[in-house]
């Protein structure tokens, strides 16, 4: 009913502009669905790209080609269709493999370079594909369904809603949650275990194949595809619009494409010589001035003086639960294995160039211990814990997890193995919710839907008692980026431990917190540690605090390991106190 008052309401320009307006129309709605794509491979999923352009045209040119070398019929049309989306998709997934899989591992920012010179192979391709794309005279005047411009309008509007139905409905499922936490901080997703390449390939091939399908709908209609589709202006333009409507908004690309579509004939005919100089200086104007674009500053405009408006109303006290109303608890331990060593270093080393992180170093940690890992700066310390969580890094040697070598694996393969990671820093999501954060992180690398989008957030009990303990429930639907940094802190600690990991690393936990909330932290710990008989390891330079909960300290001086052993060995050993402490601190450690 609502798409169907939607096409009504879509339709009413029709009746009131002409013929060519209406044709005119069906064209911008067709570049509004390019603009809408191309914010979800750049606005959701962080994809700079050139390609949407060279995908439309593929889509323009399958079916062109497929009208001019075979039949103008509904069966040549749906198999065009079919060959452009999959060519479409194929290609892409090939420059998502080339950035994110292959050995040659191209750089985050060079895709936008990898989209380019494929828009540009494309465009070569086109331009010399002789009979077959009719070289730089494109492909004009053959047959096509007739129908007046008002129907093809019908039908557009149409694909436009329900692109934007399914679009909108993607973007705020849980899929789109993930999205947005890999848009805000690629590395804390693979930290907890989503395979970030996988989602980015796939959203970038679908998408692309969407817009195939467009390009396809657009020769059509036009009966016209020329070089100048696959054009750098085109791909150049597709960008503009995103970037004017606002990335990660969806409609304001849309609507920025419609708008500049429509009114470029009449301008550029009333202004010759202006027009194109002033659409620049509005371009210029809105990335200095509006950098996140014109829908967002709209929406931002119409929030603040609706929030000024409700500032005014009582405030609700029955709504300031405690977070128990939000989340439940779960308990499903991840079946930490048996074997005695769940953690074991064999001569790990870490070499930056020619400087040498960490020297040989190995050790073994079991069920219920907590190592803290111990030594002044530049020791090696989150050099050796990046070696554990990541098998990329190491430069020799090897690790297991539970009697499982971690190999070269990528990050999110070792939070498989029940390995979670607390950066220094908290790492986090900031345009998310605390709750979203949690939310993300409570999946555990499992597929999230595409459609749906979860009410309920799943803690374990470990990840539930940081969120109790240190706050976080009251400020349960604060931005990340707005909470202090001490919550940022017990996020990070609550959003690792949601992965519920028979190894936790903290690197630097209670950094920035209280001396109670420090507390807290330890007691949290330490009944995870008597509990689940998790591993922890930690990072932590107060070694007032170190002495009261670890149940062994390994010290690393200068990249190597020059102590491994309990407290009061370690506290009293002469080496330690020495190179670690210095004689001053001797009192200290007594
Ligand atoms: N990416 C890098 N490139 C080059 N050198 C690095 C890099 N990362 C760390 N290092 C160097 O490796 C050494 C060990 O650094 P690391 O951060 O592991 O020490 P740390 O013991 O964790 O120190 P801190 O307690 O200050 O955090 C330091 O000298 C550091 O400068």
């Amino acid at each position: 009913m609502l798409m169907l008052a939607g096409i009504a309401a879509m339709m009413l320009p029709t009746v009131i502009v002409g013929d060519y307006m209406t044709g005119l129309l069906v064209q911008a709605l067709l570049f509004g669905m390019v603009a809408l794509l191309t914010d979800i491979i750049w606005g959701y999923a962080g994809i700079l790209t050139f390609a949407s352009a060279a995908m439309f045209g593929v889509g323009a040119y399958f079916m062109g080609g497929a009208f001019v070398h075979f039949a103008s019929t509904p069966g040549s049309a749906f198999l065009a269709v079919i060959a452009a989306s999959a060519c479409a998709f194929i290609t892409s997934a090939a420059i998502g493999w080339l950035a994110f899989y292959s050995r040659i591992r191209v750089s985050e920012f060079y895709i936008a370079i990898v989209t380019l010179g494929v828009s540009v192979l494309m465009g070569q391709a086109i331009l010399y594909g002789g009979a077959l794309t009719g070289g730089s005279n494109g492909l004009s005047g053959f047959a096509t369904f007739a129908a007046l411009n008002q129907h093809w309008y019908g039908f557009v509007a149409a694909l436009f809603l329900a692109l934007l139905y399914v679009s909108t409905r993607v973007v705020r499922s849980d899929y789109g949650l993930v999205l947005k936490a890999i848009r805000d901080n690629e590395v804390r997703c693979r930290y907890l275990g989503i395979d970030t390449p996988l989602v980015r390939t796939v959203v970038f091939s679908v998408a692309n194949a969407a817009i195939a399908v467009v390009g396809a709908v657009y020769a059509m209609f036009t009966t016209v595809v020329a070089p100048s589709l696959v054009s750098m202006a085109a791909a150049t333009n597709v960008l503009i619009w995103v970037i004017l409507g606002g990335r990660g908004t969806l409609i304001g690309p849309a609507l920025a494409a419609i708008l500049i579509t429509t009114l470029t004939p009449q301008l550029s005919t009333a202004f010759p010589l202006y027009w194109q100089g002033f659409l620049g200086a509005i371009f210029v104007l809105i990335v200095v001035f509006l950098p996140q674009g014109l829908m967002p500053f709209a929406i931002e405009r119409a929030k603040r003086s609706f929030q000024s408006a409700a500032h005014k109303r009582p405030v609700d006290r029955t709504r300031q639960t405690a977070a128990e109303t939000y989340f439940t608890r779960t308990n499903n331990p991840n079946g930490i294995s048996n074997a005695g060593s769940v953690a074991k270093l064999i001569n790990v080393s870490k070499r930056f160039g020619s400087f040498q992180a960490c020297n040989d170093v190995s050790f073994s940690v079991d069920r219920g211990e907590l190592v803290s890992i111990v030594g002044p700066n530049g020791a090696g310390k989150t050099s050796l814990v990046r070696c554990i969580a990541d098998g990329d890094e190491r430069s020799s040697g090897s690790v297991e997890i539970a009697g499982i070598s971690i190999g070269r694996e990528a990050p999110e393969k070792v939070v498989a193995l029940g390995v979670g990671r607390k950066f220094q820093s908290p790492s986090i999501f900031g345009s998310l919710t605390v709750r979203d954060c949690l939310q993300v992180a409570s999946w555990r690398g499992k597929a999230p839907s595409w459609w749906r989008r979860d009410a309920e957030v799943r803690l374990p009990d470990g990840a539930a008692d940081v969120v109790e303990a240190l706050g976080l429930d009251e400020v349960w639907d604060q931005l990340a980026r707005d909470i202090s940094h001490g919550q940022r802190q017990a996020l990070e600690l609550a959003m690792v431990l949601a992965l519920e990991p028979s190894v936790l690393i903290l690197d630097e936990p209670t950094a920035g917190l209280s001396t109670a909330e420090r507390e807290r932290v330890g007691e949290v710990l330490l009944s995870l540690v008597a509990s689940r008989r998790m591993v922890v390891l930690l990072i932590e330079h107060d070694f007032e605090f170190v002495k009261r909960i670890s149940s062994r300290i390994v010290v690393l001086v200068g990249g190597e390991l020059v102590a491994d052993g309990t407290v009061s060995q370690v506290a009293n050993s002469e080496i330690v106190k020495r190179a670690y402490l210095g004689k001053s601190h001797e009192k200290e450690i007594k």
